[in-house]
């Protein structure tokens, strides 16, 4: 079985046997209709989505001074090695960057705190002779820059371990390049997230449940996807474009949760509700069901318009969007999310 059938069944696995989980189907055929009006009306592909982003870099133009292959492959690389938990306890103090006149927080933050430093200081941060011996307050200097941020980025001492392992093993065994070792998958995304997490240990993001050994692969998944979203269209191209599966974040689950797809038994709900951090069962059921879901909205889309083009990272990606624009609209407030301290989303 391959890496990411393995992926789609262990999730299966899980949603068949959830205790704290369900999955409503009428809400799947109604996010299904919703998110196929989106498609039609705006024309979307995960390459607009990526390219509409002002903080991400793209193919032929020069953004944060970011323009190779090479450099590219890195910023996204970098990204994704430290793509996780970006929500802060209660009494934390919110991560905020201070960018072109804009405030970011959560992910944007993190991107956009890498752009600013990339335009100050130079690209070497990104290289894989740097990232080897990167030290915790160098990593603070890029991500916490004293006049333009604010609060503390949760995990910051794991945040510099898998920045170091990045360098490590991209120096050892890809000749300190993330170009190489996209070459070397030979135009598959389903090998790309293969050697990720052969050679990379903290991308390895699997659970036991019940005895069976799960696969999530988020950032290893992200990675591959956001390589494709940016240079999948002209600069590289890809024979296995839908292969990957929703990345289960934190984030998905929530907006799923609230169009009433992912339903929570009454004690997972209230936990979550109550800001708790959540036991490894139920955190598996959440980040499984929405593989599933995700899975079914996009059979739900492919059997009522089997001429749109749509694969699971789309449907990630607009529901990823959705969540953003839900967020800054203070829409998802009163909808819970599932919070874990951990490195693999
Ligand atoms: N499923 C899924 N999860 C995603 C992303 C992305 C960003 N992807 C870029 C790719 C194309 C676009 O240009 C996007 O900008 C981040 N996350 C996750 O969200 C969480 C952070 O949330 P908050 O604290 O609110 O910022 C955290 O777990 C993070 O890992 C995605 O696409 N899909």
């Amino acid at each position: 079985m391959s890496l990411l059938e393995r992926v789609r069944e262990s999730a299966e696995f899980v949603r068949s046997r959830a205790k704290h989980v369900s999955m409503d189907m009428e809400a799947i055929q109604s996010v299904g209709l919703r998110l196929k009006r989106i498609l039609e009306t705006r024309e979307l592909s995960v390459h607009k989505i990526w390219n509409d982003c002002p903080l991400n870099p793209v193919w032929g133009e020069n953004r944060a001074g970011i323009c190779c292959l090479e450099d590219i492959c890195r910023w996204i690389f970098w990204i994704d090695c430290i793509n996780f938990c970006f929500w802060q306890r209660e009494e934390e103090e919110k991560w905020t960057i201070w960018y072109k006149n804009k405030r970011y927080t959560g992910y944007f933050a993190l991107c956009a705190a890498l752009n600013l430093y990339l335009e100050t200081r130079g690209n070497y941060v990104l290289s894989a002779e740097f990232l080897k011996q990167l030290t915790a307050s160098q990593l603070k200097e890029i991500l916490m820059p004293e006049s333009q941020s604010q609060g503390v980025i949760p995990l910051l001492f794991e945040r510099v371990h898998c920045l170091r392992e990045a360098g490590c093993v991209l120096d050892e065994y890809f000749q300190g390049s993330v170009y190489y070792l996209i070459r070397s998958s030979h135009g598959s995304l389903e090998t790309v997230v293969d050697k990720v997490v052969q050679y990379f240990p903290s991308f390895r993001d699997e659970a036991i449940y019940e005895g069976q050994r799960v696969f999530f692969y988020k950032r290893a998944q992200i990675f591959a996807a956001d390589i494709f979203a940016c240079l999948g269209q002209e600069a590289l191209s890809f024979r296995d474009p839908c292969c990957l599966t929703m990345f289960a974040d934190y984030r998905v689950p929530q907006v799923l949760h609230k169009w009433g797809v992912l339903n929570y038994s009454d004690i997972l709900l209230a936990q979550l509700q109550q800001g708790m951090e959540i036991k490894e069962t139920e955190e598996v059921e959440i980040r499984a069901c929405s593989i599933a879901a995700v899975e079914m909205i996009l059979k739900e889309i492919q059997k009522t318009s089997p001429n749109i083009f749509v694969s699971s990272q789309l449907i990630d990606y607009l529901l990823w969007s959705e969540a953003m624009n839900m967020k800054s609209l203070t829409e998802l407030d009163k909808t819970p999310f599932h919070r874990v301290r951990t490195i693999f989303y």
